[in-house]
């Protein structure tokens, strides 16, 4: 399938047309192919969210479309995607930005029950594919990972370094492209570790998030696949790699205690101390993902998993992935369980009597409700 934008549109959400009923529908025109293997007929862009906003992450909407691919209806399901394919998706602190600000957009949204979570590819530079390749060591500063400077330029001590560009005969050099990034990271601003709020944002969203790991997936970006509710591994292109000791780096959280609960004991050890690549096979054989599926279905099957998510109780979806976390979330995992117990008292007969007696200032009459045992 080659790359090819499908319908660019600058405002893809913006413009409307009449309907039957004669109120305005909106118009949204199919976006532009973000990765090889997205399917721009599935997709809109969503307002605020778009390329104009957005520069390492992408973000969408599922949708319906008729024959002649105009929108009819959206779909419970959002598509939040690292778009740094020339460095297998590492992020850097504007990418957590981004995730974050995608990923909490797609919480708050009322008609979204599943997230799909990816990674966009085949890389320009050689066409590998990545899920994620985690923190980008390009600018790892001494407090964690650097911002770049607001208006782009280089810091005084890297100035000759930036403005190498490519190498003298005009060929991509890495050793400039490394230069180049560390000359403009932001040295006057902290660092930061905030991929660990994405974390929590995943495993902490009423809503189920699918990782659909579409190539390397290795050191943060191995634990951003461990902390997705489920997991799909392309056949041909998924790789997994557990690299922060390689990097005197280690995610001593979810990414360690996690995949400690979804591959055993001793096999995580192995992942994190031997740093060894594993396949899609191996990563389903080993819980580390549900299915391993060929590439160009990746996407397809993971769209299939939403639909089916997303046709169960929403509650009670909720009240499961809230269950499944709390033995190993803590007070933390039983306060978010407690939380949706709350909503649920909230809704009963009994509650609204005790909130409507208070405002009549009448002593509350629980005679109707019964001591359930
Ligand atoms: C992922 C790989 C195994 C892929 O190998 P492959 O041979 O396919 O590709 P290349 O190595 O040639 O990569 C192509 C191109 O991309 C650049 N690149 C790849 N990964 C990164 C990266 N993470 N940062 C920056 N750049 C990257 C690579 O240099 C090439 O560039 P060219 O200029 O040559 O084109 C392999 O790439 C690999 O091992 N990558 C590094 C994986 C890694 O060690 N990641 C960091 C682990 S630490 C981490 O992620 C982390 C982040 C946090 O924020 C944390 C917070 C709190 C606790 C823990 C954290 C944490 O552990």
């Amino acid at each position: 399938m080659p790359m090819t934008a499908v319908s660019p549109s600058p405002d893809p959400s913006a413009s409307s047309a009449p309907s039957a009923s004669g109120a305005p529908a909106p118009v949204h025109h199919t976006p532009r192919r973000v990765s090889e293997i997205f399917d721009p007929l599935r997709w809109r862009e969503v307002e605020g969210f778009g390329a104009s906003e957005l520069t390492d992450v992408t973000y969408h909407r599922g949708c319906e479309r008729d024959a002649d691919g105009a929108w009819l209806r959206d779909l419970p399901v959002v598509r939040v995607a690292i778009d740094r394919p020339e460095v297998r998706n590492a992020f850097r602190p504007r990418t957590v930005d981004e995730l974050a600000a995608a990923l909490d957009h797609a919480r708050m949204s009322g008609d979204v029950g599943a997230v799909i979570l990816t990674g966009n590819g085949p890389s320009p530079r050689d066409g590998g594919w990545a899920f994620s390749s985690g923190g980008d060591q390009r600018i790892r500063g001494r407090d964690g990972y650097l911002y770049e400077t607001d208006d782009g330029t280089a810091h005084a001590s890297g100035a000759a370094a930036a403005s190498q560009g490519p190498s003298p005969s005009g060929a991509y050099s890495h050793e400039a492209d490394v230069a180049a990034a560390r000359a403009h990271a932001d040295t006057a601003r902290a660092g930061r570790l905030h991929i660990l709020e994405v974390q929590r944002l995943i495993r902490m969203m009423p809503k189920v998030v699918i990782a659909a790991v579409s190539g390397w997936a290795a050191g943060g970006g191995h634990s951003l696949n461990v902390v997705c509710d489920l997991s799909l591994a392309s056949l041909e292109h998924a790789r997994f790699k557990q690299t922060d000791a390689n990097v005197g780096s280690f995610d001593a959280g979810y990414g360690s205690a996690l995949l400690a609960r979804q591959c055993g004991d001793k096999r995580a050890r192995e992942i994190f101390f031997l740093a060894r690549a594993y396949d899609a096979r191996d990563a389903e054989r080993w819980g580390v993902v549900n299915e391993a599926v060929p590439h160009a279905e990746l996407e397809e099957r993971a769209l299939e998993y939403a639909a089916i998510v997303t046709s169960k109780s929403p509650q009670a979806i909720r009240m499961l992935k809230y269950a499944f976390n709390m033995a190993d979330d803590g007070l933390a995992g039983q306060q978010v369980f407690a939380g949706e117990a709350t909503r649920l008292a909230y809704m009963t007969d009994e509650a609204v009597e005790g909130r409507d007696a208070f405002l009549a200032r009448r002593e509350p009459d629980w005679s109707p409700f019964p001591y359930y045992f």
